[in-house]
């Protein structure tokens, strides 16, 4: 094991020869938040098992809590949600949301239907991600809500409007986030007659609707479906608690130690999600697979093994675009050049991560072509040493440090990831977890 040396600024990795082990999953982001917030909108008590602690989380906690819903932690793997059957107890409140996609779009769509005096802010970065399609779609049937900057991104104000229609559209091409908020929101607004969602355009990022539909079932309410052009909720649905519910480990997080496994001999299994996941993200693993590593899968694990040099692959990643982030630095450790299409939205997350991947990919030596929704690596004879900068971007953080398994080429050179922190927004304890699979170290 290595020992990872964690500091303030930056994290050095020493280069890596071999992974083997056993990770035993953090709780699904996209779960998680989801969860919380059908758990305070239900009738009755939900209890919520192996809950992801992180910022994402966090900060969603916090809001529930300012907005009057009483939640209790009862052990490090436990919490206890008391639902207010669709009403929130307090009706004037200042948000914080982070940078927490999954908290910010689906509270607003509740809050604006619900209806209050609510303000929702966020970092910097927040206030860059675009809002305004489902903004757009919230206010064009009777919401109430306006940028206090600028318009279209957060901070957001929201008061009492009357949300009663029976239709709405929504663009789905820039975030898949904002048909999951309208969905989350539809049985708060179908009191009298249906409610049906019109997907406008291109829907991206799929599995992510799945993930949505499937929880909302789990609380009591079914959304009809014609394809993924509208969706529809019957009036009369409540949410209703379950009673408990158990998260998934997270797919997305599984997959820098599902790569590390592909990439430096393995086996590496990861605990929490397996074949029966709801997670689109676990299709990760069908991505390696292709590039030629040996991947089993049993009701709760994943495995991956490495076969010798991986296979350069060229594939759209629409459906998985968290994890494609894996694939695009796996791609250093190809046999050519590989292409991930379909990716534009990689521009609006965290950072512009399309931008940020071709910049770092290059510090390590490779050749990358930075399109406006693909990326094509051609990864370097020899990695070299770099010093990667993270954007406040977690996933940059920890795809990274996939850049030190490169052991034999690079004796002696570390691998740094300046602020490493950031990998808190999903994964706190991630770099000593990464440290736990790496066998042999070289420095
Ligand atoms: O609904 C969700 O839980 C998420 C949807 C995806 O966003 P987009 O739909 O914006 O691609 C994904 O990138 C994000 O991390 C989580
Ligand atoms: C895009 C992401 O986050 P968010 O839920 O804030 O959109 C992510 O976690 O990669």
């Amino acid at each position: 094991m290595t020992q990872a040396k964690i500091y303030p600024q930056h994290i050095d990795l020493e280069p890596v020869m071999r992974v083997q082990g056993t990770v035993r999953l953090p709780g699904s982001k996209s779960i998680s938040n989801r969860t919380l917030l059908l758990a305070a909108l239900s009738e009755g008590t939900t209890t919520i098992h192996d809950l992801l602690a992180s910022d994402d989380t966090s900060v969603m906690l916090d809001a529930l809590k300012k907005l009057g819903i009483r939640w209790e932690e009862v052990d490090e793997r436990t919490h206890v949600v008391h639902g207010a059957g669709g009403k929130l107890p307090v009706a004037q409140a200042d948000l914080f949301m982070g940078n927490a996609g999954t908290a910010i779009r689906p509270l607003t769509a509740a809050l604006a239907v619900i209806g209050g005096d609510y303000t929702l802010h966020g970092v910097e970065r927040m206030h860059e991600r675009p809002i305004g399609d489902l903004v757009d779609a919230l206010n064009a049937v009777g919401a109430s809500i306006e940028y206090t900057g600028n318009p279209g991104y957060p901070p957001l104000h929201i008061r009492a409007g009357k949300v009663q229609p029976d239709r709405i559209a929504v663009r789905g091409n820039v975030s898949s986030q904002f048909l999951t908020a309208l969905l989350m929101a539809a049985p708060l607004m179908a009191v009298a007659k249906p409610v049906t969602i019109e997907v406008v355009g291109e829907l991206i990022s799929k599995p992510y609707i799945e993930i949505t539909l499937n929880l909302m079932r789990r609380f009591g309410v079914t959304v009809g479906q014609d394809g993924w052009a509208s969706f529809t909720v019957q009036p009369g649905q409540t949410y209703r608690s379950p009673g408990s519910i158990h998260v998934e480990g997270d797919a997305s997080s599984a997959s820098y130690f599902l790569a590390a496994g592909a990439i430096a001999g393995g086996p590496v299994r990861v605990e929490g999600v397996g074949k029966d996941s709801i997670q689109g993200d676990v299709r990760f693993a069908d991505a390696l697979e292709q590039m030629g590593a040996t991947i089993t899968k049993g009701d709760n694990w994943i495995e991956a093994k490495s076969n010798g040099v991986l296979k350069a692959i060229d594939a759209d990643f629409n459906h998985i675009p968290d994890a494609a982030m894996t694939i695009a630095v796996a791609a250093l450790y190809a046999d050519g050049t590989s292409t991930l299409r379909n990716i534009a939205s990689w521009r609006v997350k965290e950072t512009d991560r399309l931008a940020a991947m071709a910049t770092e990919l290059r510090k390590v030596g490779a050749t990358v072509e930075e399109g406006p929704d693909y990326i094509r690596v051609t990864p370097p004879d020899t990695l070299s040493h770099a010093t990667i900068d993270t954007y406040d971007d977690h996933r940059m953080a920890m795809c990274f440090s996939l850049a030190s398994l490169d052991g034999a080429a690079r004796r002696g050179n570390a691998m740094r990831i300046n602020d490493p922190k950031c990998v808190a927004k999903t994964f706190p304890d991630y770099f000593e977890t990464f440290s736990g699979i790496a066998q042999d170290t070289l420095s």
